[in-house]
């Protein structure tokens, strides 16, 4: 154990914006939430439902933890500290319009340390730090809100899932170790007995995830009873399932993914600064785009070096169809139902066909499983019609974040600075995944 060199962190101040959203009442403000705060004990897939019938229906809470006006209670939120309906348990907070998330500061050390984080990182001119600023969701200040009786500050941070029409989630924790230096022997115990099967031999693990299911169409929800199952083998099979590598790997997608994580590894491999205790690295994506990337895929299929293959059995249904300039929706004899939809020149119409739908009772389901696809294609063209699913915008994003146990090195030791090998033996084995996965792509 190193020596602790810690100095007594300042008393803490709350940093506050001039303006409150909401409504904050004049209230004593309760010291601090229980420090044994108790986390909703989450199932192993805490919800699966249609993607169609999801809407944020997150703002219903008990009277003494009435949202404040302007915020509702986060819904794409996958890991960490979550409203639980009738407890003094705070969590993550979204604005209805800003595009900011606001998450608790939680205990006043692990507040100012967060803060303290974000408020340096705004100000430093180290050239060895200012990497990181890349590597973070925007930090946009702090916010006191009245949440029921106590007025909660709240550390505010550009939400990563705003304008995301169906975001696929993963919430990845960093490192074997994820207690910090100042630990209890019992917050010591606790954290070691978690998650074994991952952070003992890929040293990360997952606290959570959520994805919509391109294959079924439906929306899942894992917590961190399913992550404390995994390990390194099962870990594997959570990112396909993050990735819906059952309905083909895409190496748009992942290739997105490990450009971020190729550049946070190269910083991590250097940076003396910081030891990053239980942080975590946030992947989310667009199902509805990696939809559309799959289906144009399967339209027009490519060698692995990007040259459209010759005549496929889809490309010879298009040559077929010798589509016209407007959409055209023929029916055929036998129930087939074929739709074209001749790229119009403009970006965001895609040329959809549709595969011939073999109606026999044999393949019922197959045929309703197509039709729920075409619904899907149909949702997609039209918001590109109308602008509503901007095809160009940022569609995945890759964050380090949860500050709360990051530590100077200057605070922990007084001897030589080193990198941080814990966070840094996660971030190696995550990217090895992710190089695998790359290569299975097609
Ligand atoms: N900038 C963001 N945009 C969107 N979602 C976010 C953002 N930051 C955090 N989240 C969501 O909130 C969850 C918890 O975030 P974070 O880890 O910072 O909180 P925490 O309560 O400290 O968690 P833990 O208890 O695991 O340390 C993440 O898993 C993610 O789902
Ligand atoms: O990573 P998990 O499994 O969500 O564990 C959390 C976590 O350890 C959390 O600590 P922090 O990283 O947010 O500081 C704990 O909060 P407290 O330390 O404030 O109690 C939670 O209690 C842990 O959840 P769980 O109790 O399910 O292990």
């Amino acid at each position: 154990m190193s020596h602790l060199k810690l100095p007594p962190l300042p008393p803490y101040q709350k940093q506050q914006r001039k303006s409150y959203a909401g409504f904050v009442r004049s209230t004593s403000v309760q010291s601090t939430p229980s420090p044994t705060s108790n986390f909703a004990t989450s199932f192993q897939l805490i919800v699966t439902a249609p993607t169609s019938s999801l809407t944020n229906t997150n703002t219903k809470m008990s009277n003494d933890q009435k949202i404040p006006v302007g915020f509702v209670t986060m819904d794409h939120q996958v890991a960490g500290h979550t409203f639980h309906v009738g407890t003094e348990e705070i969590g993550m907070l979204k604005s209805v319009d800003d595009g900011s998330v606001l998450k608790p500061a939680g205990s006043p050390m692990c507040a100012a340390r967060e803060i303290k984080f974000y408020e340096q990182l705004l100000t430093t001119t180290d050239k060895d730090i200012l990497p990181l600023r890349d590597f973070i969701a925007e930090y946009r200040g702090t916010q006191t809100l009245a949440v029921g009786s106590k007025a909660v500050n709240f550390i505010k941070l550009r939400d990563l899932t705003h304008g995301i029409s169906e975001p696929c989630v993963i919430d990845i924790k960093m490192g074997r170790r994820t207690w910090d230096p100042l630990a209890t022997e019992q917050k010591r115990e606790a954290e070691e007995n978690k998650y074994v099967g991952c952070k003992n031999t890929v040293g990360f693990c997952i606290p959570g995830l959520q994805t919509h299911h391109i294959a079924s169409g439906t929306y899942k929800k894992f917590g961190k009873e399913y992550g404390k199952k995994l390990n390194q083998n099962t870990v594997k099979e959570a990112l396909r399932l993050f990735l819906n590598a059952d309905s083909g790997l895409c190496r748009q997608l992942i290739m997105q993914i490990l450009t971020n994580l190729w550049a946070i590894q190269k910083w991590i491999r250097t940076q003396k600064v910081y030891q990053f205790y239980s942080s975590s690295i946030l992947i989310i994506y667009d199902a509805r785009k990696l939809r559309q990337i799959l289906e144009a895929k399967v339209r027009t299929p490519t060698t692995p070096d990007g040259e459209i293959r010759s005549e496929s059995p889809l490309n010879s249904l298009q040559n077929q169809l010798k589509p016209n300039r407007s959409s055209s929706n023929s029916l055929r004899g036998s129930g087939e139902s074929l739709n074209t939809l001749e790229a119009s020149g403009s970006p965001t119409v895609p040329k959809t066909v549709y595969r011939k739908i073999q109606r026999s009772h044999s393949s019922m389901n197959n045929y309703e499983q197509e039709m729920q696809k075409m619904k899907d294609n149909y949702t997609l063209m039209l918001d590109n019609l109308v602008g509503v699913y901007d095809s160009n915008k940022e569609w995945v994003h890759v964050k380090m974040i949860d500050f709360a146990h990051t530590f100077n090195n200057n605070e922990i030791s007084d001897g030589q600075p080193t990198v941080d090998k814990n966070y840094l033996d996660g971030i190696e084995h995550l990217v090895e995944m992710f190089e695998e996965l790359l290569k299975q792509c097609d």
